[in-house]
């Protein structure tokens, strides 16, 4: 597998050695000894499968208490996928840095904990699928604003659909410190 460094250090673009035969092909999607080679540790406890129409866009989303680091692919379409640093005393702190994922190109993107993540259908429609860290927990889950003009996120879609919790979310500076994940965490 090939793995590639992005803007902020931490977040890894990963393309999976894939083998195609007569049937179709095989690959792996998650191997927790070849990963770590490549400084990717988790147990990854919980798996998720989410199905949105072009323009959805889910996010900014963490979790605190217990932040979820995400190893996250797209299965059927197309998204463009973010992730910002929110670690207070981060020197990346407000920064974010993107990757194009699709069934196609069958890349991963390895969201450490502390991060934000969010994603919008840039498809038709988008099968998205990732692995978590942690176990979600409801009163725990947390969103800063996909358009927070600090983050000026360059997203693909200008105007996109929103859950009603992603349409109240707080900009990253009106957020106490205290409620943002840790450096070290
Ligand atoms: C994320 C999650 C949600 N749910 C429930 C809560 C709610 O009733 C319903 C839909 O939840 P949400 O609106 O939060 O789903 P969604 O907006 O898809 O949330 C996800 O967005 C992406 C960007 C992430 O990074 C994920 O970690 C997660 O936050 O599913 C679970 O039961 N387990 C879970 O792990």
């Amino acid at each position: 597998m090939k793995v590639t460094e992005t803007r902020l250090p931490g977040c890894l673009i990963i393309e999976p050695k894939v083998f195609g035969d007569a049937r179709g092909f095989f690959m792996e999607q998650w191997n927790a000894a070849r990963y770590a080679e490549h400084g990717i540790v988790m147990d990854a406890v919980q798996a998720n499968l989410s199905r949105s129409a072009h323009g959805v866009l889910r996010g900014l989303h963490y979790q605190l208490p217990n932040p979820q680091g995400k190893l996250v692919s797209v299965l059927e379409g197309e998204v463009y996928d973010v992730a910002v640093d929110i670690r207070r005393d981060s020197p990346t702190f407000g920064q974010w840095t993107a990757a194009v994922l699709s069934a196609e190109n069958r890349r991963q993107f390895w969201i450490p904990p502390g991060f934000a993540h969010g994603f919008v259908v840039t498809s038709d429609f988008a099968l998205f699928h990732y692995f978590c860290s942690t176990l979600y927990d409801g009163p725990a889950d947390k969103g800063i604003a996909w358009n927070d003009p600090d983050l000026a996120i360059d997203w693909p879609v200008k105007t996109p659909s929103l859950s009603a919790k992603d349409q109240v979310a707080p900009r990253l500076k009106d957020v106490d410190p205290q409620h943002l994940p840790a450096f070290a965490a």
